[in-house]
């Protein structure tokens, strides 16, 4: 499942970690790829010891931790610090599945990639082409999103950025270990959690099957969860 979180970054969030990153040393994008990867990718990217990234990261890292949907649809468990990329110039990433681990380089951090990431840090309207297609079981799925939204999809998903042709698209991506490992069972939850949640707007908060269902919820991610 495709889970879009609206207005992650907000106006002055999203103008100091564009201040940061735009001010940056950019170097060739396949520091960070696996070998597969590597042949597909053409882009630009910080890299992860850039003490801006760094900065830019902690801020994106801040604003998921306040994120209820983010929270809800991920359940994270560890992130990895969250990296940064740039496509212009016809630059595109070919079809491929990101590396089942990501071990980051100095502190050893290891994450095993769950869910996958795209923070849109540009104006949509600014760049042509720069969809990130992800297959689905559904057929691909298109997504360009407005600056300061994000996306987030299964790691086992092979996706793509389509060539820019126009402009430049300017992204942050990482990846993430969720506690539930399962995405079908992540997704269960997810619909329980989000049901629960609206009818707690309309009931009231001691209705004897809410707190029921919550126990479920809690029970269920007690049986599936890695803490
Ligand atoms: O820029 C994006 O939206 C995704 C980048 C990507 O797929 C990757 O770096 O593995
Ligand atoms: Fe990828």
């Amino acid at each position: 499942m495709l889970t879009i979180i609206s207005e992650l970054l907000d106006a002055r969030q999203l103008k100091d970690i564009r201040a940061l990153i735009d001010a940056a040393q950019w170097v060739d994008g396949n520091v960070t790829s696996g070998h597969q990867s590597a042949l597909a990718k053409n882009n630009l990217q910080l890299p992860e010891d850039s003490p801006e990234a760094q900065q830019a990261g902690q801020m994106i890292l801040e604003a998921l931790s306040r994120n209820p949907l983010f929270i809800a649809a991920a359940l994270p468990l560890r992130i990895f610090p969250p990296l940064f990329n740039s496509y212009a110039g016809g630059q595109a990433f070919g079809i491929h599945v990101d590396n089942a681990v990501r071990i980051q380089a100095g502190t050893g951090f290891r994450v095993r990639s769950d869910l996958s990431m795209t923070v849109f840090l540009e104006d949509p309207d600014s760049y042509i082409g720069g969809e990130l297609a992800v297959e689905t079981q559904f057929g691909a799925q298109q997504v360009k999103l407005p600056a300061g939204h994000a996306v987030l999809y299964p790691s086992s998903s092979l996706h793509r950025v389509n060539p820019v042709t126009s402009g430049r698209r300017v992204a942050s991506f990482f990846w993430l270990q969720s506690m539930v490992r399962d995405d079908a069972a992540r997704q269960t939850l997810f619909d329980l959690d989000s049901s629960i949640q609206a009818l707690a707007v309309t009931m009231s908060h001691d209705n004897a099957e809410i707190i029921r269902l919550t126990g479920v919820y809690h029970n269920l991610l007690r049986r599936w969860a890695d803490a």
